[in-house]
């Protein structure tokens, strides 16, 4: 059972720590004491708060694709145009069934709702794969202000390991939701990969493109004071794509190129967000954008998201593809092996747009 204020009381902010962090109660148990106020930890600086003059001042909004007809050039167009002018866009009709998406936010909700000792075992100290990890904030070791958020992340190596490793309570759901998006996920590729002059994603394409993938399951509880802190703060992903299924609650906010302002993904229900990650914006040498989004946290009801980050091989050495620069174009990035890349981007805390420099000539 989750302890309750008469059973958990916090004496100073090492406790707090010791309590989300280190016995692996994360944010869901502490929002779930009744706590009334905010612990002090998770107080962000003033300027990454999401302060409401920055949100919602905008009619901007990111495109929203129908792909019912994937083999309509004005799909690829559309999803090619939006990759360039804002690095994010919503897809409906695109496939994977509605059951599949249900399935999997019931199975996030039933994972999270296990007791602390059950989640417990897929701590970092406590997993018995490394590809699996149930943690809170993202860095917390890193960070100087903590995130309100929870999450498990499941890297994808084969069914058998994910049969053994996974957790009972997600790994069939969340299995099924990885398989089902792949052709999707393929024709995105697909479409991307055309307009850089990539003819066909064969298998070295597919191998850079979509050679590993990583599902999140994310939960952002209930907050006491949700404006002075973050559920995610400002980042870009490291993937090459990531499909991004959240709930009907909102609060993901994505930076605008053009204006620069904040503006909010609204649910559409039965749809993703697709966004694209930094090496997609390493290999297109800047032609596709991986563009700034965060979270806000919410005061009054819990959320889920579940991103599926669709990446290169982590032994794959990434840099601007010989298609793209075969035309004379300047390479802006370098080579880089894309697990250093990725473990670059885990040491540290979320910085928005900076983990690219990483890769900058
Ligand atoms: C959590 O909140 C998040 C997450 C995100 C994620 C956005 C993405 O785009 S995820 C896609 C990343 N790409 C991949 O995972 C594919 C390639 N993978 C690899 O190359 C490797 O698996 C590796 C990630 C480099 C890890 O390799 P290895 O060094 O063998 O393994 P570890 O020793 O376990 O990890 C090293 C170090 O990395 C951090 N870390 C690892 N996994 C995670 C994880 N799932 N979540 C958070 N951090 C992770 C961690 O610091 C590890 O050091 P420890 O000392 O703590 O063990 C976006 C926004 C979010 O809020
Ligand atoms: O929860 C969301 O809407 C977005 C989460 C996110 O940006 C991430 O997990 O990388
Ligand atoms: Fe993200």
């Amino acid at each position: 059972m989750a302890p309750t204020l008469s059973t958990v009381q916090f004496a100073d902010p090492a406790e707090v720590t010791e309590f989300v962090v280190n016995k692996g109660n994360g944010v869901k148990g502490l929002s779930e004491t009744g706590i009334k106020a905010l612990p002090d930890q998770y107080i962000q600086p003033f300027e990454e708060r999401l302060i409401n003059k920055f949100v919602n001042e905008t009619d901007e909004a990111i495109p929203v694709i129908d792909m019912s007809n994937p083999e309509e050039d004005k799909v690829a167009e559309a999803v090619c145009d939006a990759a360039e002018r804002w690095g994010f866009f919503q897809v409906i009709n695109h496939g994977v069934p509605l059951e599949v998406l249900d399935n999997v936010k019931a199975a996030t909700h039933r994972f999270f709702n296990l007791p602390v000792e059950e989640k417990s075992r897929f701590t970092r100290e406590n997993s018995l794969s490394t590809n699996v990890r149930f943690g809170t904030s993202f860095s917390p070791r890193a960070e100087k202000a903590l995130e309100w958020k929870d999450y498990l992340s499941l890297f994808f190596v084969s069914e058998t390991e994910a049969e053994q490793y996974w957790p009972d309570a997600c790994k069939n759901e969340a299995l099924e939701y990885m398989n089902k998006s792949k052709t999707m996920v393929r024709k995105l590729l697909e479409y991307l990969g055309k307009n850089l002059n990539v003819k066909e994603l064969d298998k070295t394409k597919e191998s850079l493109f979509m050679g590993s993938i990583r599902i999140n399951l994310n939960y952002y509880p209930i907050c006491p004071n949700p404006d002075l802190t973050v559920g995610v703060g400002r980042h870009s992903d490291v993937s090459s794509l990531t499909i991004l299924l959240q709930d009907q609650i909102g609060g993901l906010h994505v930076r605008s190129l053009s204006s620069g302002n904040w503006v909010h993904v609204p649910p559409v229900p039965g749809s993703f967000v697709i966004n694209i990650g930094d090496a997609m914006q390493i290999l297109s040498n800047g032609r596709y954008k991986s563009v700034e989004h965060r979270v806000l946290a919410n005061g009054s009801n819990n959320r889920i998201s579940v991103p599926i980050f669709v990446n290169p091989k982590p032994e794959s050495v990434i840099g601007p593809l010989p298609e793209v620069v075969a035309n004379g174009e300047e390479p802006v990035y370098r080579d880089v092996v894309y697990s250093d890349y990725v473990r670059y981007f885990f040491k540290k805390a979320h910085d928005g747009k900076k983990t690219i420099d990483f890769a900058k000539i």
